[in-house]
């Protein structure tokens, strides 16, 4: 067992400093490590939409200097007194999610995500009063109910988009009960979180369309990724063809966007499960969902029991993301590519090999 640091660690991330969301070197410290804390030597962490969404603002609510990064997949360097999960050397993992309060009806029901005074991993306040901050840096210190280990028929760099993305399409696909082989699932949006859903919802033997907002991904989606179907969404003539035979559709689409198209897929008892962070309303005629009793849902992210369990899926069926590896100082270059759809399917971060302490931070804040 490592042993205890009494003091604040020194660590070096990339940061955005205001709403450009440009990210550049800043140093700041680490908390002292406290009893279940685990303190992990951050490998790789990939880029999620939702951290593009937060270094720009686009929910307003954003605070700098930010350090993105909630797919974190490093390796234990230190634990605390009574930590009992890990051990030094242990490969493991943490997500969008670092604390909550433990006692209200989601912790006590161990869906954690959706405690009302749950932490981010970043743009948040942590317990001690200090800001959050993420996995695009050297290092972090995570509580160790937080963490999952990542099981060893995992490659290290495909784990980390499934601590978010992955997690994300197979906690509703679960707790929806969309898990009978023979389903027909259609995917709204081929990207990190998408890319995931049709490998999941193939892997439990559904129909799986994509349906895309171009003909682009059309070879990938069935030759790479085994989609049975592919959609895509301005082709009216398609759409209508489409008309009525969807169980549920996972819609991943990061901006505003109607859904009647969507609804109009869907069966009788169909559901739409929304997925994207977007900052406007959206809307649909109440006879979209009334004549056919169909239902609007949302998700967000999974539990860490869920997290564990869909690790253990992955290697089950053999599954993992399909990424594309980049060292940290491309990070504003993959920011843009993700803004404009330009990723198969998930940037990650080689973060142990961009040798962020090397570089130095800006000064200590
Ligand atoms: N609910 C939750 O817990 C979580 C929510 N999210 C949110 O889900 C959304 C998707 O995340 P993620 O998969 O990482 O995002 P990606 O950017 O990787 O994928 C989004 C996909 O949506 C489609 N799309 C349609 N219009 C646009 C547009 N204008 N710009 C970009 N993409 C577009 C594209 O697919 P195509 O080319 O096929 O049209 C694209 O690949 C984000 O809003 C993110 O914040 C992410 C994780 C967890
Ligand atoms: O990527 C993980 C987080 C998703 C998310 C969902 C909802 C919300 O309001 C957010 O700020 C983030
Ligand atoms: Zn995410
Ligand atoms: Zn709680």
């Amino acid at each position: 067992m490592g042993s205890i640091i009494e003091a604040e660690k020194p660590v070096t991330g990339w940061a955005a400093r205001d709403s450009t969301g440009l990210l550049s070197p800043y140093a700041y410290t680490l908390r002292k490590t406290g009893a279940e804390d685990v303190v992990i030597k951050v490998l790789y962490c990939g880029i999620c939409h939702t951290d593009l969404h937060q270094a720009r603002n686009d929910l307003g609510m954003s605070k700098y200097p930010m350090v993105p990064g909630h797919e974190v997949v490093g390796e234990v360097v230190e634990v605390g007194a009574e930590v009992r999960r890990f051990l030094v050397g242990d490969r493991v993992g943490s997500g969008a999610i670092v604390g909550c309060c433990g006692e209200c009806r989601p912790c006590r029901d161990e869906v954690e995500q959706y405690c009302n005074k749950k932490i981010w991993s970043y743009n948040d306040v942590y317990f001690d009063g200090k800001p959050t901050q993420g996995g695009f840096a050297s290092a972090m210190v995570v509580h160790q109910k937080f963490l999952v280990k990542i099981p060893s028929g995992l490659a290290l760099e495909q784990a980390g988009p499934l601590l978010c993305a992955g997690v994300t399409v197979y906690s509703p696909l679960k707790h929806f009960g969309l898990t009978t082989a023979g389903l027909r699932g259609g995917i709204l949006g081929l990207g990190g979180v998408g890319h995931m859903g049709v490998k999941f919802a193939k892997a439990l033997g559904h129909h799986v369309t994509v349906i895309s907002s171009s003909d682009r991904k059309r070879a990938e989606a069935v030759d790479h990724l085994g989609a049975d179907a592919y959609l895509v969404s301005s082709d009216e003539a398609a759409m209508a063809a489409a008309a009525d035979t969807f169980d549920y559709i996972i819609d991943t689409v990061p901006v505003h966007h109607p859904l009647e198209p969507y609804l109009a897929l869907l069966k009788l008892d169909g559901k739409l499960v929304l997925m994207g962070v977007i900052n406007q309303p959206l809307q649909f005629l109440t006879p979209m969902i009334m004549l056919g009793r169909k239902s609007i849902t949302g998700s967000f992210i999974g539990s860490m029991k869920e997290t564990e369990e869909m690790l253990a899926f992955c290697v089950e069926k053999g599954l993992s993301s399909t990424i594309e590896v980049v060292k940290m100082e491309y990070v504003n270059e993959a920011f843009k590519r993700l803004e404009r759809n330009d990723v198969r399917y998930r940037f990650v971060i080689d973060v142990a090999g961009s040798n962020l302490d090397a570089s130095g931070g800006a000064e200590l804040h």
